[in-house]
């Protein structure tokens, strides 16, 4: 048996280099994701990473997302359909070992909000059950990541892979439900200016 796993990731709040902007149109990947993993992931270009991100290595992390209101509208939404939700977001930047691609992707799982039950939590019944929304393929996505939580692996089989990425997700939502990770989630009247700011950027689409 290998070790459990830490169940958060990072530091108590995010530490340089994050927050780390990244934006782009959803495009198609391989159409693995949904149909191989029973995980949708929202791939964006990867093009200018190196140029433009040199500090992001491969790897795993976590962060909070938004998607364009004029061409994404959220079913359970309460605010008004111009203004983007923002919701918490697992993702893997890399190569994905397990499939030897040669091309380096960027890939967005979307969590439910924090204050919905977890789907991917431990010792539910049956097959885990990962989140998934209507189709939102072109619509922009505006992503902050805010920390790292492991290395891309290969694995020995695909039903090791999706259980490893089920943790990823329970320790995405555990890092993110800390105070400073939080105010990313939800306005609360004490928010710093830098945090302010970072959220004013998420949703705005120009
Ligand atoms: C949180 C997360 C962690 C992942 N970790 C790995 C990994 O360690 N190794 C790997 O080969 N792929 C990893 N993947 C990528 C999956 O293999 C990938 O989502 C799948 O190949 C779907 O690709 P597609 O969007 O091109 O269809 C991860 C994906 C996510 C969302
Ligand atoms: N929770 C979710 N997170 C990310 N994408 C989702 C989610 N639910 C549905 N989707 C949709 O599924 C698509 C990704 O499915 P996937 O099987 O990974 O295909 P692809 O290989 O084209 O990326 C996304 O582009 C998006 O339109
Ligand atoms: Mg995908």
């Amino acid at each position: 048996m290998s070790k459990p796993r830490d169940p958060v990731a990072g530091p108590n709040a995010p530490e340089p280099p994050f927050p780390i902007r990244l934006s782009g149109p959803v495009i198609k990947g391989f159409g693995r994701g949904s149909k191989d993993l029973g995980i949708p992931t929202a791939n964006i270009p990867a093009d200018d990473l190196s140029e433009k991100h040199p500090e992001l290595t491969t790897g795993v992390y976590y962060g909070v997302v938004a998607l364009d209101p004029k061409t994404y509208h959220h079913e359970t939404s309460e605010s008004s359909a111009s203004t983007a939700v923002v919701l918490p977001a697992v993702l893997s930047i890399g190569y994905n070992p397990f499939y030897k691609n040669t091309v380096r992707s960027v890939e967005i799982h979307i969590m439910p909000a924090l204050t919905e039950p977890s789907p991917t939590a431990a010792g539910q019944e049956g097959h885990t059950k990962f989140n998934r929304l209507p189709d939102f393929y072109k619509t922009r996505l505006n992503l902050l990541i805010l920390g790292y939580i492991r290395p891309e692996f290969d694995y020995v089989s695909l039903e090791a892979l999706v259980e490893d990425i089920r943790v990823d997700c329970e320790v995405a939502r555990e890092s993110l439900l800390r105070e400073a990770y939080k105010c990313y989630l939800v306005h609360n009247g004490n928010t710093s200016g830098k945090v302010s700011e970072d959220r004013a950027w998420l949703v705005s689409f120009d």
